[in-house]
């Protein structure tokens, strides 16, 4: 493992980890050398400057990219090759920025799907054979998920036709229903206002119960409200890790980012347009 994999607490055992991951782009390094551990009930965060290699290591854990080098495993036993389609049997879930909900489902539809996923799967093994019984269980556990996230009002609605707020929150029920062990939220935050993303810091916390949540996220309130430990990613490579408090006064952090704002504001007076500095 790599030096800079970011520490778990003293005698907690990993759920999932990562090992030396590297992935290029023809001559872009997009990872070097990336090792992480996500343990049981922690939020672990993952933030770092534009380009800094954040989605491609969220997809590397999806199962999207293959990388070049660097291995996977969870509880302990090494994942020979990640698939989207089999995140699900570990009891992963993951929410996408994209949403991927389906416009012509209703909500309660889009969730029972996520629903049908896990259990043909096999994550819940006395709902492998999906009988009539079971479907209606199925229906009932994702009216409960929708329930739990306050939008169970919004059940016989087409997504197109609601808030994104809303529609974001559809997207994390259809991944909660199947009561994952852990939890890969990438840019939850996006497009939430204040109070909606200090409801979700709140919900996210209320899940360590039981999930554990790894997020990238662009949100830096969020990331130091929620997480118990940040890694910090620069050019894809890890260049700091541990609990916010510590990486928010840690100087590679703060050069990156400077130098990153840096970056955009020439662009943004070279270019005279007006652009999010992140
Ligand atoms: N499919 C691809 N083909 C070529 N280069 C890519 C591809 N995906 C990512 N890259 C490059 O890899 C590097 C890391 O990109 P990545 O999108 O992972 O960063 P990021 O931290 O998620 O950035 P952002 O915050 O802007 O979303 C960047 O230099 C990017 O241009």
């Amino acid at each position: 493992m790599a030096d800079d994999a970011a520490p778990l607490r003293p005698g907690a055992a990993p759920l999932f980890s990562v090992q030396d991951v590297s992935v290029r782009f023809g001559g872009v390094h997009a990872l070097s050398g990336v090792s992480l551990e996500v343990a049981p009930h922690e939020v672990l965060g993952v933030i770092g400057p534009n380009g800094a290699g954040k989605t491609t290591l969220f997809n590397v854990l999806c199962g999207f990219v293959v990388p070049q080098q660097g291995e996977l495993s969870w509880e302990g036993r090494r994942l020979p090759r990640v698939r989207p389609s089999r995140l699900a049997r570990h009891g992963i879930a993951r929410t996408l920025q994209g949403l991927g909900l389906f416009d012509r489902m209703s909500v309660l539809e889009n969730v029972v799907v996520g629903a049908e996923v896990h259990a043909r799967s096999g994550f819940w093994a006395g709902l492998a054979g999906l009988g009539s019984r079971d479907e209606a269980r199925l229906t009932e556990r994702a009216r409960a998920t929708l329930a739990r996230l306050g939008i169970e009002e919004y059940a016989d609605r087409l997504p197109p036709s609601l808030p994104y707020a809303i529609r974001k929150k559809a997207a994390l029920a259809r991944a909660l229903v199947a009561e994952p062990r852990l939890l890969l939220l990438d840019e939850p935050a996006s497009g939430l206002s204040r109070e909606e993303m200090d409801e979700l810091g709140a919900l996210i916390r209320e899940l360590t119960e039981s999930t554990a949540t790894m997020l990238v996220e662009h949100h830096m309130d969020l990331v130091m409200t929620v997480c118990d430990r940040v890694m910090v990613l620069d050019f894809g490579r890890v260049i700091a890790s541990g609990t916010p408090a510590q990486v928010q006064d840690d100087p590679a952090v703060l050069a990156a980012y400077l130098g990153n704002a840096v970056d955009h504001a020439q662009v943004e007076h070279s270019a005279g347009t007006a652009t999010e500095v992140r």
